[in-house]
């Protein structure tokens, strides 16, 4: 039986599932891209080798794997994206929640099937019909649950709005002791730069009581404004624009001060290391191509302390 528990992002992590980029195939149509990243290096012949991110995938699992974490991949789907795990369920507490996603990636389950076959049942959760969540908007810290989530008139409106309000209720009544935090995130099917797709694309907790910030990620300034109030202005690190772009914020704790970097990011690299985290960096440049980064492709099971 596999054990679950999660509180937070960043206690020394156990298990994890990295997905995977075997079988992800040729480069898409782009009236089939959901996001405004991908449809950029379609356009532009840039979309990224299955090859390559193959390599990028097995740099990120071997560093997983030097710290001591066991790693699950998921079962190869020909022809589909399994890159991102995150999204496709995510563990709160000791339970783990099936989502409503995005149609276009709804078969990604079935690649983690043998996974979840291995969990307590009556751990297992489905979300309700018409309550939609995707992990990449959900974040376990401490007392809290951050929510990424998009209000009708977005949800609607937006392939990269992907949380609703039902979504945002569902969790805050199966979590009745932890306090929901609902932030609507700025979105555009179009553009990359004016587009945070999940709450992971512009702000992510580190350490015990940081965390990594774009304040243009956020619909609305009270948003951002409790996250100021919440962690304290001299515990976030602001990142840019272009940086938000780059997916900065998409780093992944691997423990309260182990966190893992693309390579490529060396200003946010010399901040950390000048706080004293230890850094481990990894190739994943043309993953990012497809607007999710490291935090992205994980779906940890189990840490350490964390119950
Ligand atoms: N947790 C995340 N931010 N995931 C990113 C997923 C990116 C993927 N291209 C999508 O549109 O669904």
């Amino acid at each position: 039986m596999i054990k679950l528990s999660v509180v937070d992002e960043t206690s020394p992590l156990e298990a994890v599932i990295l997905g995977t980029a075997q079988g992800v195939g040729d480069v898409p149509k782009l009236e089939d891209a959901y996001d405004p990243k991908s449809k950029e290096h379609i356009a532009a012949g840039t979309y990224p080798k299955e090859k390559d991110m193959v390599q990028e995938m097995d740099a990120f699992a071997k560093v997983l794997e030097k710290h001591g974490v066991k790693v699950y991949r998921p079962e190869i789907i020909p022809d589909y994206n399994q890159i991102f795990s995150r999204d496709i369920g995510f563990v709160i507490d000791d339970k783990f929640i099936k989502p409503r996603i995005l149609k276009d990636r709804d078969e990604e389950i079935q690649g983690i099937q043998y996974v979840i076959d291995q969990m307590d049942p009556a751990q297992v959760l489905q979300m309700p019909e018409g309550a939609h969540a995707e992990g990449g908007d959900v974040m376990p810290w401490k007392d809290h649950l951050f929510v990424g989530y998009s209000e009708a008139e977005d949800y609607e409106k937006y392939i990269v709005a992907r949380t609703n309000r039902a979504g945002l209720e569902f969790l805050q009544e199966q979590f009745p002791n932890k306090k929901v935090k609902g932030f609507q995130l700025n979105k555009s099917d179009d553009n990359a730069k004016e587009n945070a797709l999940h709450l992971d694309c512009c702000f992510q907790p580190i350490g015990t009581n940081m965390a990594i910030i774009y304040k243009g990620g956020f619909k609305y300034e009270e948003d951002y404004n409790y996250l100021v109030n919440y962690f304290g202005e001299e515990n976030l690190i602001h990142i840019t624009k272009d940086e938000m772009y780059e997916m900065n914020s998409n780093v992944f704790s691997i423990s309260p001060n182990v966190v893992v970097l693309e390579q490529g990011f060396d200003r946010l690299a010399k901040i950390l290391e000048d706080k004293g985290f230890t850094v481990e960096r990894v190739p994943y440049a043309e993953i990012s191509k497809m607007e999710g980064l490291l935090r992205c492709s994980t779906l940890p099971l189990h840490r350490k302390n964390s119950n």
